[in-house]
């Protein structure tokens, strides 16, 4: 259940991206209630452009054994401590969800539905921290890779545009600095004409 109750401030510039859990699992409960909150970022014609694939549940054994496969594809000649300690990335994670975008032929709409899912991620990390549940959104290669998309279920004109991994943690780590708004910002008419 959740305690705590961040100010969007607070999750926004508190939230890390989580790269080592400690293996604790997600409930899917926690997991779904996120991902029905998440569901209100701003998306254009309201055209909601995502759907999911999760492994939270017993599920995410299976899941395992495809990244181990995907991943690692001679792992029979690893000696099962090292392949143990190679598939720590995804072994300690308590929470998997992919995030597939309909591909739209016509440019602006594929990047706005880009965009669109983009927010919609964000939402998740945010309200995952609130639950205190770290998250770290990945683009490995290999979610492009035919196998593992027909293993996801991904059909063609879609992209998996985020392998999301959740999960609890013992370690916050440091953030890294963020430039200010002085370089970032022109004013409008301040700057360089050319
Ligand atoms: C589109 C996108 C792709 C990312 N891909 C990866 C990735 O493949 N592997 C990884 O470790 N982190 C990945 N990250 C997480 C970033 O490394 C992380 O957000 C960045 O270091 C800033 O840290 P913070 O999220 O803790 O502020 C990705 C983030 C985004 C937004």
């Amino acid at each position: 259940m959740n305690q705590q109750s961040l100010s969007v401030r607070e999750a926004i510039i508190g939230r890390r991206s989580i790269k080592r859990f400690n293996g604790q699992p997600v409930d899917r409960e926690d997991l779904m209630n996120i991902i029905d909150d998440a569901v209100w970022a701003p998306n254009h014609k309201n055209r909601e452009p995502w759907r999911l694939v999760v492994a939270c549940g017993e599920e995410i054994f299976e899941l395992h054994k495809l990244l181990r496969d995907t991943t690692i594809p001679k792992w029979k000649e690893l000696s099962e401590e090292s392949l143990e300690k190679q598939m720590q990335k995804f072994t300690l994670a308590g929470a998997f969800v992919f995030v597939i975008v309909p591909e739209d032929v016509r440019q602006k709409q594929r990047l706005e539905d880009f965009a669109a899912a983009s927010t919609f991620i964000q939402n998740i990390q945010l309200l995952a921290w609130d639950y205190g549940i770290g998250s770290c959104w990945k683009t490995p290669d290999f979610l492009d890779a035919p196998d593992f998309r027909t293993a996801l279920g991904v059909q063609p004109g879609e992209r998996i545009i985020s392998m999301l991994q959740l999960g609890y943690f013992d370690e916050l780590p440091k953030a890294a600095e963020r430039k200010k708004s002085d370089q970032i910002v022109t004013i409008f008419g301040q700057g360089e004409k050319k």
